[in-house]
């Protein structure tokens, strides 16, 4: 991995339009283009995509969750085989989440102190304790390009108080990650995370307790947590304003493709779900004429491909037919097809709104796809 000192961690707006934004972001594997949608690759792969997959679809950046590949396979190991890039032959940038969020999500199994959370693996059992500079050390042995600091993201309904007390710990934490990874170190650069639940002035809190340390980025956590779409969007649109114009803005787990583009009207950046591979899964597909539950028995004998718009592979090659034939039958060729298609059509639409915010025309394509992808009305 060869990367200027000078420009890593560069992050340059190109063009506007309304609070969007288009730019690009420097890391050690490559420049980013923004806005951006991230694969998740939770435990080192995008689940049923090989790297030239994902090439193919125009991925410039994965995700890897920090929790899953501590127990499994070993950060420890990773360290060995000369980290995540090396060992999945992933040559474009990474960026790692903290872990917090899976471990807080384990409700039962973990113990929470000022020092940091103590868990129980939902592989065997076993006890183990993240603390700020333990996942600080984790994510440098597995060599992500961006790393995330350990925060607590606290649940939906979490009332003031909790709330209050929680962000001052992440800021907390937030500071000792800092402070156990100097800045840049090994190429790495280092985002914290907004919290602060669905209460305005505690995110405002939150935002400048975490300006004032000097991050790479700066993330939204605590969103897409079982609230509501305008409970969601309310936060949004209060909160990316008000964060640091010249630095990458993320928002963490979001969201559907109206979520994303809700997102980047509000002046995000950066994106990542599990949405495209998981409902690959379950057959439901995002097309350029809306969702496609290919699981359907209208697609039996239908030879039109998923969608005539698509570059992928899937829809160059395939009938609905053939592909809800693989689904039925649970062929493992279906899992390949319809991820690749459902990360081909997420990637295209972060290209399409890089285009749309540099022709100053995104407010037309968000209401498109509104449109496109509106309830189905009865
Ligand atoms: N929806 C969310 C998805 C996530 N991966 C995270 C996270 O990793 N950290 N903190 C968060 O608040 C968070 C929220
Ligand atoms: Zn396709």
């Amino acid at each position: 991995m060869t990367y200027d000192p000078a420009t890593l961690g560069q992050f340059t707006i190109t063009a506007t339009d309304g609070a969007a934004r288009r730019g690009s972001l420097v890391t050690a594997h490559g420049v980013v283009q923004t806005p951006i949608f991230m694969p998740v690759g939770t435990q080192g792969s995008v689940k049923a995509l090989a790297p030239d997959d994902l090439d193919a679809a125009g991925a410039q950046i994965i995700l890897g969750n920090t929790y899953h590949l501590y127990l499994r396979p070993g950060d420890d190991l990773l360290a060995r085989k000369g980290g995540l890039h090396r060992f999945a032959s992933w040559n474009k940038p990474i960026l790692t989440d903290s872990g917090g969020f899976q471990v807080f999500s384990l409700k039962d199994i973990r113990k929470l102190s000022e020092d940091g959370v103590e868990f129980r693996s939902h592989h065997d059992g076993s006890k183990h304790f993240f603390s700020p500079e333990k996942v600080m050390s984790i994510q440098n042995n597995i060599g992500s390009d961006i790393m995330m600091v350990l925060d607590e993201c606290v649940a939906y309904g979490a009332d003031y108080d909790y709330t209050a007390k929680s962000l001052e710990l992440t800021t907390r934490w937030a500071r000792r990650c800092r402070q156990a990874h100097p800045r840049h170190k090994n190429g790495q650069l280092l985002f914290g995370i907004n919290q602060g639940g669905f209460f305005k002035d505690l995110r405002e809190r939150s935002l400048a307790q975490l300006a004032e340390i000097d991050f790479d980025g700066f993330a939204i956590g605590g969103l897409s947590v079982g609230e509501s779409i305008p409970e969601m969007y309310d936060m949004l649109h209060h909160i990316a304003p008000l964060m640091p114009r010249d630095t990458p803005r993320y928002l963490m787990g979001v969201g559907t493709p109206l979520d994303i583009l809700e997102g980047i009207s509000a002046g995000v950046d950066m994106f990542d779900c599990v949405l495209p591979t998981r409902n690959a899964r379950n057959g439901t597909l995002y097309t350029s004429q809306g969702k496609v539950n290919i699981r359907r028995a209208e697609y039996r004998e239908d030879d039109s491909p998923l969608d005539p718009l698509c570059p992928c592979y899937a829809c160059r090659t395939f009938s609905k037919a053939y592909l809800r034939h693989l689904y039925v039958a649970q062929e493992l060729l279906s899992y390949r097809l319809n991820s690749l298609h459902n990360i081909t059509f997420f990637l295209t639409l972060a290209r399409q709104a890089r285009e749309a915010i540099e022709q100053g025309r995104f407010a037309a394509l968000k209401a498109h796809y509104q449109d496109v992808f509106a309830p189905a009305k009865d």
